[in-house]
């Protein structure tokens, strides 16, 4: 594979901790896809002092630039966290791996590079929490998505050949963070484009930037020259952090709490080398004017609450001092869950070659490689997916889906929520259950994604709106030092498992009804056998994962009174001086995978984070 080495400066890259200035304007903690964006923002008109700590550190190996095959950062468990979540009682007891990226680049350096934005009224929803008017609308985010990414068309040839329909009106061409194309896809995507039309409803949007539900094709994020990752480090820290005074990074440092004084304004941050186990070798550091957190869905919740900012209850178990009572911390959190529809075979499957080559074929792997060596061209340029079905229920299920939406919609909403939530965070739910019942019932939502592969079995399908919630807390024996507690309550809410008996439902139709039939689809999973709803449900199960690695929702952006944990400025409720910028701040998910409004949502948090200073 090996990619061009590139030159990436990083003078000003702090090893150890005692070689930081004692304050900063600004400290970010966490290193991430925000972290990284939102740091280079603030520091690029040289007046603002920033430190970024983050726990990971720089890696530039091919696990993480490598784009071909799309999910090589997987290989190296180095580059990760990985959790085991709280056995899942909705999944048979099973425990979950629960992955994140932990390097400089956060979950962006390891990500399966797939670009999709999501529909409007997922912004617009989001918009609506706060009962009035906002500036997260889609109408305010747009501008944002274009800033965030630099798009780069795909080849003529290569669009006329496979019918790539795209808009450059709704991309950005100035970011460092690029959305780019293969120079090659597999033949048979062609066909699994063409008959998910034959369905009735399916639309196909004029581009996946949009705001629309349909089938489409997206980009991904490579930059196309060299054909390796773009991502948060490559984009808003290699060559830039070196080049700015006023701007430093500590790697290899975790922070454990953010510091306040007596009332509730942040100091600073508290931090350790990765591998301490213990206080004893603790630092702090000042931050003047703001303590920006950005450690991701599953560890922002972990830091606030370790700082004082959560649950009254749990901290207290914890035995910390409660700064500020806020029970929304941790709670409504959220992923796609994954394996949720049908997998069949094509049995008489006419393309070649097609993404099981990789694995199966070794001539053609070989091939494949000496072509990406040579020219950065080829099979090797594809990463994990281009185009896929992003549909709403009323597609899905014509003949349900209003009946699905109104048994939802009539639930007591605590009813499925842990016992003993805290009535904020009943009423955070209740609101986002009018808005997500209304989403079942709109067009303009979509619930189902099916991404195609390229192969001749196919099945990847991702459920985009789950309505049960989760959580994700300190343990309260080890609050600092141990990991999060991660419980997803997969399918503790019924109305999930109407709508994924529907998926499956679905997935048949598109296989044997379309002109996919003339493939001869066989269902491997769950099996022609199993029809009825309960035998349908009893299969997701044992196979469904509760993560597609989109975890969000743990510090929302809603009002504090319906259990949010940050305004719409992005400040935490009840503390002075503390924002949280990352994907915990979506208050439930996009119909999209969650990087692409993750950069776009930070830019916008820069401006805001600017315009207080
Ligand atoms: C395997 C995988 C595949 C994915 N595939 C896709 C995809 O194809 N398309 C897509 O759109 N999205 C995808 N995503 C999701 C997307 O990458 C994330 O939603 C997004 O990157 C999250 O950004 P973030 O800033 O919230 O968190 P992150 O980018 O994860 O940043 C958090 C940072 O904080 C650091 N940190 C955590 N705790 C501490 C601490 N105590 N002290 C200091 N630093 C700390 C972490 O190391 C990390 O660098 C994928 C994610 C993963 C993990």
């Amino acid at each position: 594979f090996g990619p061009a080495a590139r030159s990436i400066v990083h003078s000003t890259l702090v090893e150890r901790g005692g070689d930081l200035m004692p304050e900063y304007d600004y400290v970010i903690v966490g290193g991430g896809t925000a972290g990284l964006t939102v740091a280079d923002r603030l520091t690029e008109n040289g007046k603002n002092s920033v430190l970024v700590i983050e726990v990971g550190t720089f890696q530039n190996g091919t696990a993480v630039t490598t784009v071909g095959m799309g999910f090589f950062g997987i290989t190296d468990p180095t580059l990760f966290f990985n959790y085991s979540s709280a056995p899942q009682p909705g999944l048979n007891g099973r425990r979950i791996d629960v992955i994140a990226g932990q390097i400089l680049g956060g979950s962006s350096g390891v990500n399966g590079f797939q670009v999709h934005r999501g529909q409007k009224e997922d912004y617009d929803r989001w918009a609506s929490y706060f009962g009035r008017k906002t500036s997260w609308g889609w109408d305010d985010v747009l501008p944002y998505f274009k800033k965030a990414w630099h798009f780069h068309p795909p080849s003529k040839a290569l669009a006329k050949q496979h019918d790539i329909k795209y808009d450059d009106k709704y991309w950005g061409k100035t970011s460092n963070i690029h959305a780019s194309w293969p120079t090659f896809l597999w033949p048979s995507l062609k066909s699994m484009m063409s008959s998910i039309g034959e369905i009735a409803g399916v639309t196909y949007p004029p581009d996946s930037g949009a705001g629309l539900p349909g089938a489409f094709w997206y980009p991904h994020s490579a930059d196309p020259g060299p054909v390796l990752r773009s991502f948060a480090r490559t984009g808003h820290w290699d060559g830039i952090e070196a080049a700015r005074k006023n701007y430093h990074t500590l790697t290899g440092h975790r922070v454990l709490k953010v510091t306040f004084d007596k009332k509730g304004k942040a100091i600073g941050a508290s931090y350790v080398p990765t591998g301490a186990t213990s206080l004893a070798s603790a630092r702090s550091v000042k931050a003047k004017k703001e303590v920006i957190v950005a450690a991701g869905t599953l560890n922002t919740p972990k830091i606030l609450q370790a700082s004082g900012v959560g649950p009254k209850k749990l901290l207290r178990d914890a035995g910390i001092d409660v700064v500020v009572d806020l029970p929304g911390v941790g709670s409504n959190f959220q992923d796609h869950p994954f394996q949720v529809g049908a997998f069949f075979n094509f049995t008489n499957f006419p393309f070649h070659p097609d993404v099981n080559d990789f694995f199966e074929n070794s001539t053609f792997l070989a091939e494949a490689q000496a072509e990406f060596e040579a020219n950065r061209t080829g099979a090797l340029t594809i990463a994990s997916g281009n185009c896929g079905a992003f549909l709403p229920m009323g597609v899905i299920a014509p003949d349900t889906f209003k009946d699905i939406a109104r048994r939802y919609e009539a639930q007591d909403p605590a009813a499925h929520l842990p016992a003993g939530t805290d009535k904020t965070v009943i009423a955070g739910y209740q609101a986002q259950k009018k808005a997500l019942a209304a989403a079942i019932r709109s067009k303009g939502s979509a619930f189902y994604n099916f991404f195609f592969r390229g192969g001749y079995s196919e099945g990847a399908i991702v459920y985009l709106h789950p309505l049960s919630r989760g959580s994700v807390n300190i343990n309260t024996a080890d609050p600092y030092f141990s990991p999060p507690v991660v419980d997803y309550r997969a399918l503790s809410n019924p109305s999930d498992g109407d709508i994924l008996v529907e998926f499956v439902r679905f997935t048949r139709r598109y296989f044997q009804q379309t002109s996919l039939k003339k493939f001869n689809p066989v269902e491997l999973s769950p099996g022609a056998h199993i029809t009825s709803p309960a035998d349908i449900i009893a299969d997701v199960r044992n196979r469904m994962i509760p993560s597609t690695f989109h975890p969000v929702g743990t510090a929302a952006m809603m009002p504090r009174e319906l259990g949010g944990v940050v305004d719409e400025n992005l400040l935490v409720y009840g503390v002075k001086g503390v924002s949280v910028v990352d994907a915990s701040i979506m208050p439930d998910l996009p119909g999209a995978y969650t990087q692409q409004t993750t950069y776009a949502f930070a830019e916008k948090a820069a401006d805001i984070i600017k315009s207080r200073s």
